[in-house]
């Protein structure tokens, strides 16, 4: 099921464009991450579907919202530098959160119990929010978000500014919750899309310039190949192999040459009976495959 449904969104500060036409839908219970470089648009996009800013023109559509009816209490939103009452109790902004986004003062209560559990603060909760950690208070932060019940939780660069330590609650709280809600979060560094996303919305220059799976992405753009390091390097050792079998390209990087090649399994095979039989100093035989790193950094070399 579809979420939200976006089509053609632009938006321009004065005369300048900052996001040019943007088309994607999310759907049901995906983690999808809005991934790209400091003011790639990210921030935009999510007060946009957050209702925080006005489009410049095209539409955002939410399932089971109709035209005119308030849409915000499908979603749940959690800026990229949250401010807190510092000298409130992680209970008592919840519970006030609550009452903000229209629960019952009984409902509030029970809903702030079930979250300080889910993000895993129950123990500090009674503390004062100025001596919690970075990754305390987002984690406070995203219950906040989710203080509704919301359909769609946007979380705006959760983990940039946290410690390993930090960042690692953030991430396995992501990965909890994405089990029951739609989340869109936004984030410059690949590894943390990676480890928890199961969709990627590329964004340069305020423009998507890739979307899809993982899996989509890395059977679009990986390519195979086997490196191979020599002791000592010989230009004969490049030669005779990429004459063996269909290589598309080669790279030498320090004592290391890649062979990118079509057909891997068959290069595998053909390449190690062949080193065997020559015995040249071979010191390192690998397959792998292009990193997505690699591949979003000629993307935006382009
Ligand atoms: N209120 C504004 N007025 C004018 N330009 C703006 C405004 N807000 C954002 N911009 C510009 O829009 C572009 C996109 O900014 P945005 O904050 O959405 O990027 P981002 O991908 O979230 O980057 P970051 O990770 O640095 O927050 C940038 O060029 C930024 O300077």
């Amino acid at each position: 099921m579809v979420v939200v449904k976006v089509k053609g969104l632009k938006k321009s500060y004065q005369k300048h464009e900052v996001i040019k036409g943007l088309d994607f839908e999310i759907r049901k219970e995906k983690c999808i991450a809005l991934l790209g470089a400091n003011g790639a648009g990210k921030t935009t996009i999510l007060q946009m579907l957050s209702g925080l800013i006005k489009v410049s023109s095209g539409n955002i559509s939410f399932t089971g919202i109709e035209e005119g009816e308030d849409f915000r209490k499908l979603i749940g939103y959690l800026p990229q530098h949250p401010v807190f009452y510092e000298w409130m109790t992680g209970r008592e902004f919840l519970e006030y959160a609550g009452k903000i986004a229209g629960l019952s003062k009984q409902d509030s209560k029970v809903r702030t119990e079930e979250l300080l559990e889910l993000v895993g603060i129950m123990e500090a909760k009674n503390r004062r929010i100025g001596k919690y950690s970075g990754g305390m208070k987002q984690r406070l932060g995203i219950a906040q978000a989710l203080i509704h019940r919301p359909q769609l939780v946007m979380l705006d660069e959760p983990v940039s500014a946290l410690d390993p330590f930090g960042r690692r609650e953030v991430l396995e709280l992501l990965e909890r919750l994405k089990k029951t809600t739609t989340i869109l979060f936004s984030t410059h560094i690949l590894n943390d899309a990676e480890e928890v996303c199961d969709e990627i919305l590329f964004l340069h220059n305020g423009r998507l310039v890739e979307s899809g799976t993982m899996e989509q992405l890395r059977d679009k753009h990986q390519q195979a190949k086997i490196d191979l390091v020599f002791k000592g390097k010989e230009d004969k050792y490049i030669e005779h192999l990429s004459s063996l079998v269909k290589v598309q390209s080669v790279t030498i990087e320090g004592s290391k040459i890649s062979f990118f090649v079509t057909d891997i399994e068959q290069a595998r095979t053909v390449f190690l009976k062949e080193l065997a039989e020559l015995n040249w100093p071979l010191v390192k035989f690998e397959i792998s495959r292009t990193s997505l790193e690699d591949v979003f950094m000629k993307v935006v070399e382009k």
